[in-house]
């Protein structure tokens, strides 16, 4: 018989079916029906027992989401199963109503299906309540880990391992081979991101960043299906039951890289140059921290910022290659605008040289914009309160559709449109829009969240200064240094446009990842490491 960890997902759905139908009439004799009368905002018409799960299946959630709210507006609600109400938003209008007036309401995130056992669940930041433990890493996030001078001590980090990859890059150009960007992306966001955590060995055959890249993918394949075992309610601990064995494997693994590499910081004394896991350390021994963190703590933040932070700027990065190769005059113009700052043959484009070009920092906020590598952000409410006079109960479940959100027609133009210059003041403007969010007047004094890729509110991304730096330097770096062709079959007719790089989604998960991984052939434009060029 085959092992319950080892079930498909249509098995899975069907076990949960089963649990549901038991389950509610179970509860349902128990409890009887609710009294309370609500005011709940719009809903499809649902089915017994799965409510509207059958509306999010087959699909990305945020594009079964975006379908929906075509049809039910903005502020609609889904029955996720017998147990779950899930009130999803999707314009920008409504979003600014929950991200200001009812930030503090919306600040809890659902639990996962197995916490407390497994992937450090009960201890991570991401899934933390809204309380002292999340207050306290939000604070320690903003002015150490993730802060500003953190991510300028890091920089050194950043550029050796910016300069591996444009070293891969050049060989291939060399040797004319075709490079798979996104994956070579991938493996370089996670081990800058590895260096910069935990100075960990990013090569040779003990590679520590090789294991986490692996780590971290296993990671988000399970998280996907332990956020669907939520829908179980009461039962959802079940769910452990199929994939705790392969959550707890998971969980030891990255346990033990952790673990040598805590070992190897304490042996190794005081260091100058201070990596995440040294000040975490720091803060894990201080009697007099305003919260004492345990050992499990520090590595669930570890595990959280590998989660949450590489695929998503690689995948972001891959996605803004794709436009800009599919559309050579934005290639041109953005290098144009590096020439002018950085000069021609003669070094490579530093992170220093970015707020001197706003036509790159408006290609990455398009980009981000598209495609936003986390499309939905999920929130729980911890009060009862109102949004547009409906009524939200305490423990309802919110899903922000970001995506939606940036594509609403209500507040961009031609929101399907790639079009950088909607980020600059005017269109030949060298000026940015001064604040992160595309400036849209709700009333004289309260402006519209309309530009959200990295959420809002105080559950919005501790990470995404660091983003934006890695994001914005690697683009430039690329662009400066190679021009792109994309795989042909070798048989492209010259008279005819090039051909264009495949756009097409992934139709899974819970971001925009691109379906095809874009592979390409690099061709040598400019090599800052020739000699005397750097
Ligand atoms: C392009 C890159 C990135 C994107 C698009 C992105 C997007 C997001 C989004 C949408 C959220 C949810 C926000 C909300 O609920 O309002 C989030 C949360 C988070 N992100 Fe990022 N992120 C990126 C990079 C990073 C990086 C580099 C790190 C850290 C190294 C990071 C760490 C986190 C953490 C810890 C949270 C949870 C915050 C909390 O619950 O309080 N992210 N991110």
């Amino acid at each position: 018989m085959a092992s319950l960890s080892t079930l498909t997902n249509t098995q899975y759905y069907f076990l949960c079916l089963f649990i549901w139908v038991l389950s509610i009439f179970l509860l349902r004799s128990v409890f009887g029906k609710p009294t309370k009368k609500v005011h709940l905002p719009p809903s499809p018409p649902a089915l017994p027992l799965i409510g509207h799960l059958h509306l999010l299946a087959g699909s990305s959630i945020y594009k079964s989401l975006h379908k929906l709210s075509l049809q039910h507006g903005p502020l609609f609600c889904l029955r996720l199963g017998p147990y779950r109400t899930m009130v999803v938003v999707s314009s920008a209008s409504i979003a600014t109503e929950v991200f200001k007036a009812n930030d503090l309401a919306f600040s809890n995130r659902p639990a996962l299906a197995i916490e407390d056992k497994a992937l450090y669940a009960g201890a991570g930041f991401f899934n933390a309540p809204y309380g002292k433990y999340w207050r306290f890493m939000k604070k320690l996030s903003m002015t150490q880990l993730l802060g500003t001078a953190q991510i300028e001590h890091s920089r050194s980090i950043r550029r050796e391992e910016l300069v591996q990859f444009l070293c891969k890059l050049f060989d291939s150009a060399q040797r004319r081979e075709l490079v798979d960007l996104g994956t070579e992306l991938m493996r370089f966001t996670n081990n800058s991101t590895c260096k910069m955590a935990m100075s960990a060995k990013v090569s040779g055959d003990s590679s520590e960043a090789e294991q986490i890249r692996a780590l971290v993918k296993e990671s988000l394949q399970l998280g996907s299906k332990l956020y669907l075992g939520d829908v179980l309610g009461p039962f959802k601990r079940l769910s452990f039951w199929m994939y705790g064995k392969k959550a707890i494997d998971l969980t030891m693994r990255y346990d033990a890289i952790l673990e040598r590499l805590w070992k190897e910081h304490e042996e190794s004394g005081k260091r100058d140059n201070e990596d995440l896991m040294d000040i975490l350390i720091k803060v894990y021994k201080d009697e007099k921290a305003e919260f004492k963190m345990t050992r499990t703590h520090v590595k669930a933040f570890l595990l959280d910022l590998f989660i949450a932070g590489t695929s998503t700027s690689a995948d972001i990065i891959q996605w803004t290659m794709s436009e800009l190769i599919n559309h050579p005059q934005m290639f041109k113009k953005l290098r144009d605008e590096i020439v002018s700052v950085v000069g021609t043959g003669t070094r490579l484009v530093e992170e220093m040289d970015v707020p001197n070009l706003p036509y790159l920092q408006a290609v990455v906020k398009e980009t981000l914009r598209m495609y936003p590598a986390i499309a939905v952000t999920a929130r729980e409410c911890r009060e009862d309160c109102k949004i547009k006079g409906y009524d939200i109960s305490q423990n309802t479940m919110l899903a922000i559709n970001l995506y939606s959100i940036m594509r609403d027609p209500k507040v961009w133009d031609n929101p399907n449109e790639f079009r950088p210059e909607r980020f600059l003041v005017s269109n030949n403007s060298k000026v940015l829009h001064k604040h992160q969010n595309h400036e849209n007047e709700l009333t004289s004094h309260q402006s519209l969240i309309d530009f959200v890729p990295f959420g809002a509110g105080r559950r919005g991304c501790p990470g995404s200064t660091l983003a934006y730096t890695t994001i914005n330097q690697t683009i430039a770096a690329i662009v400066q240094c190679f021009d792109w062709k994309v795989r042909d079959g070798g048989d492209h007719d010259h008279d005819q446009a090039p051909p264009k790089v495949d756009m097409e989604v992934e139709n899974s998960g819970f971001g925009l990842t691109k379906a095809q991984s874009l592979v390409c052939l690099p061709i040598v434009h400019f090599n800052p490491f020739a000699a005397n060029s750097m």
